[in-house]
């Protein structure tokens, strides 16, 4: 298993005191594997990819990824942690204004020392980005800035994507599209997608489904 959960929980702090949002939460992901997770707005969908990317911390229970346990793991080793295995997609795109897309497509790689320039030009035309690479982040239209995005963390070659509603911004034929591609280049090079969506038509695009509810998946 590439990535293991077991009995996760998680409460904020409300207004009306302490609001649990994850009760125990198990899941399995293989690598090559794709899961689509789905839940109601406000069900706690961001919370468990926060929580399984080390952007933050549980209250309770066990994430381990590749065997290795992160609650052990203090910041350096989370931050190794994310510049190495896992990948995150946000909603937002944190383009950096300043790079242009080849750049900014290339950044984190070349961050984690795997920079691999063939590789970037296969994102490129694969995510429609091609004609853009010279353009800058304020020269895009929102879907492209997120194809950007979407390239970037991928350029990284992450073992584990995770990914916050990635096509969010795209129309439903580029969504599909950029799935497609998502799919073909995460599971083709045998790493693992676990990809929070709304969309049940994208849902079913991927190996697996689940939904978070009252805390937990089903
Ligand atoms: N940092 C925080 N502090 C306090 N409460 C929070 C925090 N982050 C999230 N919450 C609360 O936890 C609950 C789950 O939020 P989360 O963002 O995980 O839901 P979601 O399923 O991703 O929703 P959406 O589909 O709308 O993006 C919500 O009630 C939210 O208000």
């Amino acid at each position: 298993m590439l990535l293991t959960v077991r009995d996760l929980k998680k409460t904020y702090p409300g207004a009306e005191g302490p609001a649990p949002v994850l009760r125990g939460v198990d899941l399995d992901l293989a690598a090559g594997e794709s899961l689509a997770l789905t839940g109601e707005s406000g069900s706690g969908k961001s919370t468990l990819l926060h929580l399984v990317g080390g952007l933050d911390r549980p209250d309770g229970g066990q994430i381990a990824l590749d065997g290795e346990e992160l609650s052990v793991l203090d910041d350096a080793g989370r931050a190794r942690l994310r510049r190495g295995t896992v990948g995150v997609i946000f909603q937002q795109f944190n383009l950096i204004p300043s790079l242009d897309v080849a750049a900014n497509i290339a950044f984190q790689a070349r961050l984690a020392g795997r920079h691999d320039a063939a590789r970037d030009a296969q994102l490129a035309e694969a995510l429609g980005l091609a004609p853009h690479l010279a353009k800058y982040p304020e020269q895009l239209s929102g879907g492209q800035q997120q194809r950007v995005a979407i390239a970037r963390t991928l350029s990284a070659a992450p073992r584990l994507v995770l990914a916050d509603e990635p096509t969010g911004n795209l129309d439903e034929a580029t969504a599909a599209h950029v799935l497609e591609a998502m799919l073909a280049l995460v599971t083709g090079s045998g790493a693992a997608l676990l990809m929070v969506t709304h969309s049940q038509a994208l849902a079913a695009r991927l190996d697996r489904r689940l939904h978070l509810t009252g805390g937990r998946l089903a």
